[in-house]
């Protein structure tokens, strides 16, 4: 008989995407993410960090101060790199599976790439405007979007 407690697909793709979170530097939220094709194909990855040439150790990791010294202004999203990482042609009707609900600015990306459904594990900044335009765009785009159902499976990998 087949083993019982394998893990279903949607926790495999977020259990990915937290991996991929933990190559993050950033010191407050580690994101990831993982694109996957509508028949279950991992498309591409990404984590946030800083863009390729601009040092994780130059550029700033604080949350607040003059903005230019906050990260916000350098930092790419874990969902755009996961994007902007993929090397095939065609996206459509692809998932996103994301360890925090995507910015308006990704949405945008996800959008124009014919990306079709959203899987986020946590939503922290819903009461945002930034996620408020989110979720307007993409039930205008016709995205859906839901929240990750754990399966309480928990284990450790020993790296
Ligand atoms: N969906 C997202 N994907 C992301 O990759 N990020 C990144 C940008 C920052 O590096 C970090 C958020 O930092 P903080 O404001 O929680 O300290 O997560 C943020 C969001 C939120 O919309
Ligand atoms: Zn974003």
């Amino acid at each position: 008989m087949k083993r019982q407690d394998y893990l279903n697909w949607d926790s495999y793709f977020m259990g990915i995407a937290l991996l991929s979170s933990m190559r993050s530097k950033d010191p407050s939220t580690s994101v990831g993410a993982c694109i996957v094709s509508d028949d279950n194909k991992i498309l591409s990855l990404g984590y946030n960090g800083m863009p390729i040439g601009c040092s994780d150790d130059e550029y700033p990791w604080e949350r607040e101060g003059n903005p230019l010294d906050t990260k916000y202004l350098y930092v790419c999203h874990a969902e755009l790199n996961a994007l902007l990482n993929y090397s095939g042609t065609n996206m459509k009707g692809a998932k996103i599976y994301t360890t925090l609900f995507p910015c308006n600015e990704c949405t945008k990306a996800l959008i124009q790439s014919g990306i079709k459904e959203v899987i986020y594990m946590s939503d922290k900044y819903a009461d945002t405007d930034s996620v408020i335009a989110s979720k307007r765009m993409m039930d205008s785009a016709k995205i859906t979007y839901r929240s990750y159902q754990m399966c309480n499976k928990e284990f450790t990998l020993h790296l």
